[in-house]
Formats: C-alpha cells, sequence, structure tokens
C-alpha cells in the first residue's frame, strides 16, 4: 500500500534537497510533483487540489530557517498536512452507552470485509475486557449467516441469527439475548449488496431508526479506488454513520481512499483492515499514517503489535535494550523470528523503518528471511552483538557461510546501522516525552532548531 505514493514523493523531497532556499519557481515543480502523485494514488480531485494549495501556502509563507534545508521543511509540511486530510487524531469508538448493551451497527457493500471485520472488532473488544455479542442481520444468505458463526467461533463470540430473512427482527432478538446474557456490546453484522440500492439503503435506515447504534460504522474496501468514496457518501447521506473501517489495505490498494474519505464526508477512519486473519485490524491513527506514507516507518505501531502478539518477555527486554541503545543483530534475529508469528508480514514490514528496503518486496509472501537468518546465523557471537567488528575478511567469511554474496552481508550491515540510529533517536524522544515526529527520525538538522 502506497508504495507508488511514497516513491514519488520521495523523488520530489529528493528533487528539492539540493536547493538551496525555498522560492516560487521550487515549490511550484515540487507542487506539480506532489499533485501528480496524488493523481496517481487515486486521491479524489478536489481534495488533491486543496491539499496541493494548503502546502504551497504554508511553504511560501514559512520563515526561512537557516539550519533547515527546503526539502526538509516541505517533508514536515506534507506530514503535517497528510495528518490533519486524514482525520488528525483517531477518533475512539463511542461505547459510552447509558444503556448496556452497546449497539455498533456495520454497514458496507456486499463483499467489503464486513462481516470479517464484525469478528475482528469482537476480538478486539473482548481482549480488552468486553463481553460482546455478533448479531447475523444479514439474513438473506445463508451463506452469510454460516460465515459470521465460522469467524465467531474462531474468535470464540457467541453468534446470534434467526430462521427468517427478518433483518429488524434478528437484530432485536440479537439485543434482548444480549441482555439476557449479560453480553455488554452487540455487534450487528447487516446485509452488503453488491451495489448500493434502494431495498439496503431502507432496511438499513430502519435499523438505525430502531437500535438507535451507539456507533454505526461504515465499512469500505480500499481496493475499489474512487468508488470507495462515492459509496461513503451515499451511505453517510442516508445513514450518517459515525466511523469508516477502511479494510483490504494490506493489497495493491493505491490509497486514495484513505486519503480522501474523511475530507469528502467529514468522518473519521477509526479502523484499518490489513489481511483476512481475525488479528488483521489496526486502530487507524492519521498521523502514523502520514509517517508510514512518507516512508518514515511506524516503530510506535511496531512495538504496539509487538506488544499484543508477541513473547512479552522478550519484547520487555528488547524495549528495555532500544532504551539502553544495546539492541544488536542478536535482538533483531529475534524480531525476525518474532516477526513471522505477527501475522501480515508485508504490513509489519512497512511499519519497521528501514527494513522495507532490506527485503524485496517479492519475497514478502513467502516470508522469505531466510537469507538474512543466514547471514546473521553465520555470525559469530561477538559479531553479533558489535557488527562494527565484522571486516572485510569476517564478510567474506559470513557471505561464504550463508550462501550468499558479499553484498548481501554489506546491505544487511548497512541497514541495520540506519535502523539502530533511528531507533536510537526514537528512544532518545520517549525518554524525553516530547511526541515522535517523522522529521525526529530522519530530518537531524531541525532537530537542532
Ligand atoms: N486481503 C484482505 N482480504 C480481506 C480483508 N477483509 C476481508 N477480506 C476478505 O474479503 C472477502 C469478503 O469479506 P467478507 O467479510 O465476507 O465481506 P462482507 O462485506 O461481509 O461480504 P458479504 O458477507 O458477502 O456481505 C473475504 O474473502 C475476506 O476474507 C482484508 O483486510 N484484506
Amino acid at each position: 500500500m502506497f508504495d507508488n505514493l511514497s516513491d514519488r514523493l520521495e523523488a520530489t523531497f529528493k528533487k528539492l534537497a539540493g536547493q538551496a532556499t525555498i522560492n516560487e519557481v521550487n515549490i511550484g515543480i515540487a507542487m506539480r510533483d506532489i499533485k501528480r502523485a496524488l493523481l496517481g494514488a487515486d486521491v479524489n480531485y478536489k481534495v488533491t487540489k486543496k491539499f496541493v494549495e494548503d502546502v504551497r501556502q504554508k511553504a511560501l509563507g514559512e520563515e526561512v530557517v537557516k539550519s533547515v534545508s527546503p526539502a526538509q521543511m516541505i517533508v514536515k509540511i506534507v506530514n503535517d498536512e497528510l495528518t490533519e486530510l486524514m482525520g488528525g487524531e483517531n477518533k475512539p469508538l463511542n461505547l459510552n452507552a447509558t444503556k448496556l448493551p452497546a449497539v455498533i451497527m456495520v454497514a458496507g457493500l456486499q463483499g467489503s470485509g464486513k462481516t470479517t471485520f464484525c469478528a475482528k472488532l469482537a476480538k478486539r473488544l473482548k481482549k480488552n475486557g468486553k463481553n460482546p455479542l455478533l448479531v447475523a442481520a444479514d439474513v438473506y444468505r445463508p451463506a452469510a449467516i454460516e460465515q459470521l458463526r465460522t469467524l465467531g467461533g474462531q474468535v470464540e463470540v457467541p453468534v446470534f441469527s434467526i430462521e427468517e430473512q427478518d433483518a429488524l427482527k434478528a437484530a432485536l432478538g440479537g439485543i434482548d439475548e444480549a441482555r439476557q446474557k449479560a453480553n455488554d456490546v452487540v455487534i450487528v453484522d447487516t446485509a452488503g449488496r453488491l451495489q448500493v440500492d434502494e431495498a439496503m439503503m431502507a432496511e438499513a435506515e430502519t435499523l438505525k431508526q430502531r437500535l438507535s447504534p451507539d456507533e454505526i460504522l461504515f465499512v469500505v474496501d480500499a481496493m475499489i479506488g474512487q468508488e470507495a468514496v462515492n459509496t461513503a457518501n451515499v451511505f453517510n447521506e442516508r445513514l450518517d454513520f459515525d466511523g469508516v473501517v477502511l479494510t483490504k489495505l494490506d493489497g495493491d490498494a493505491r490509497g486514495g481512499a484513505a486519503l480522501s474519505i474523511k475530507q469528502v464526508v467529514d468522518k473519521p477512519i477509526k479502523f484499518m483492515s490489513v489481511g483476512e486473519k481475525v488479528d488483521d485490524l489496526d486502530v487507524f491513527y492519521p498521523d502514523r499514517m502520514a509517517q508510514r506514507i512518507l516512508g518514515m516507518g511506524d516503530i510506535v505501531s511496531f512495538v504496539e503489535k509487538a506488544q499484543e502478539t508477541l513473547d512479552l518477555e522478550k519484547t520487555r527486554s528488547m524495549q528495555s535494550r532500544l532504551l539502553k541503545n544495546e539492541f544488536d543483530l542478536n535482538d533483531f534475529f529475534d524480531q525476525l523470528q518474532q516477526l513471522k508469528k505477527m501475522g501480515s508480514i508485508q504490513g509489519l514490514v512497512e511499519m519497521v523503518p528501514g527494513l522495507n528496503k532490506m527485503i524485496p518486496k517479492q519475497d514478502l509472501d513467502g516470508l522469505d528471511f531466510k537469507p538474512i537468518e543466514a547471514i546473521i546465523s553465520s555470525m559469530t557471537k561477538e559479531e553479533r552483538q558489535a557488527p562494527e567488528i565484522i571486516n572485510g575478511s569476517r564478510r567474506m567469511r559470513i557471505a561464504r557461510g550463508s550462501g550468499t554474496k558479499v553484498q548481501d552481508v554489506n546491505m544487511l550491515l548497512k541497514q541495520f546501522k540506519e535502523m539502530k540510529k533511528m531507533m536510537s533517536s526514537v528512544t532518545k524522544m520517549t525518554k524525553s516525552g516530547r511526541k515522535i515526529m517523522p522529521q525526529d527520525l530522519k530530518l537531524e538538522k531541525l532537530l537542532k532548531r
């Protein structure tokens, strides 16, 4: 996701890197490039136009600070504007129902990933101490009910359904059942159709009126590009939903939906789904997403994900070593082993600065960490602890031992060094309690301001 956009933005920043000052001419060229990059990523035309204009105004209005290069300044402005574009901060679910159970209604087109999302959300809520009930209000297709049952089984959350084709009856029945069984949240999976149609909308409206949900979430497949924004508009006009869930962000989606939806319907993106497995759901953080788009990785999400999934003992010791700046290739190796346990590798790799450049994309599907593992395995304990002692002859030995080339060893060491440098600035920032920004990770000069 966003690869192409990231590459094109990076190229734009590189072009600016050699320039001494910001002026109408170089900003004009940069804005033209950014505009093309956004349109190429399927971002809505109006949104793109406004975005570029805002960045231009800010860039030209910005006071020139000697120690900051135009490229750095623009990266910062683009980062801030991207964050704003996607909603600024994450907006959490509203589950402060005065009457229990809280009701979450989930709507969207058929095949958007709605049912899968319901199960993922149930799992997440359960983990957070809730006692959810899933309700199959997609009553027209037995397969959909069956799917919810299967997924409910996987996440160990009960599923309520009825035989009759009456969505309202199913939903009300589910709420009743929740009251009796002391479930504090009800997640209602509503019917999707292949296209927005009147009957579907009317049914969803009735459900909204009768259930008074605490939260209506609209689920949309990010792969459908511009159409995602149009569908969101139609649903929003009828349902005035509370939040958006973007799905299939692990696929080839160009990201336009993520970047346009908030602006067009003025509703926050609350979650993003990044794979088919029940764990592949992340809270949507606009600031972290902006950092990812700018190729800065997303250390914060990565550590959080690690905490959720991994061997806590190991994670803790890794974090403490990170804080002490003792992170070495042993930790890196451990991390790779653990990564495999953490679901969608592609998604995870994108979160770690440097790692996305280290592992060729085509290798990700086959989880091919083997060359990296082989290289690290061929090192001695001392070498892993202090990679700087790995000189030319050691590199040759390691390459031979791991069946790789010296260039591969060089590459790994170089990337590790960069990663360590970045992590060290992150940890310094964490210690000082200051919020971490992408420019902290890459643009060291800015730190000196
Ligand atoms: N790659 C990927 N696939 C997903 C994701 N979310 C859902 N899917 C897949 O998309 C397909 C459709 O998902 P469903 O949850 O059945 O979609 P739905 O909107 O409930 O569709 P109906 O039940 O047919 O109305 C399934 O094969 C899911 O496994 C995701 O984030 N990434």
